[in-house]
C-alpha cells in the first residue's frame, strides 16, 4: 500500500472535516457521555478495526477518546487510514 502524496492527503481530509493531520497520522477526538459509553465506542471501533485489518492507536481519557491513525508498515498516511476514518464516522450516522 502506497504512501498518500500531499495532494492526495489534502483531497480526502477535505471530505473528512471533523479529522486533522498531525504529522503523518490523522486524529479526531470524540466526546461521549461518560467513560462507559466510551469504552462502548471504542468496542466499536474495535470491530470495525480488525474487520479492516488496519488498527487505531486509541487514548481513553473518561468520556474522551482520541483516535489516530497511519498505516505504520507504510511509515504514513495510506487509504487504508482514510477508509476506517469514513468507516468510523459513518458509525456515528
Ligand atoms: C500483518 C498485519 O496485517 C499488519 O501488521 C497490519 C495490521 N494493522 C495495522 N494497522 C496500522 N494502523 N498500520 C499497519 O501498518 C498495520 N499493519
Amino acid at each position: 500500500m502506497p504512501r498518500l502524496s500531499e495532494a492526495e492527503i489534502a483531497e480526502h481530509l477535505a471530505q473528512r472535516p471533523d479529522w486533522s493531520l498531525e504529522d503523518n497520522e490523522i486524529v479526531r477526538t470524540f466526546r461521549l457521555a461518560n467513560f462507559p459509553a466510551a469504552i462502548a465506542f471504542v468496542t466499536h471501533v474495535a470491530f470495525l478495526a480488525e474487520a479492516a485489518g488496519h488498527h487505531p492507536d486509541i487514548d481513553i481519557r473518561y468520556n474522551r477518546v482520541r483516535i489516530a491513525l497511519t498505516t505504520h508498515d507504510a511509515g504514513g498516511l495510506t487509504e487504508k487510514d482514510f477508509a476506517l476514518a469514513a468507516a468510523i464516522d459513518e458509525m456515528l450516522g
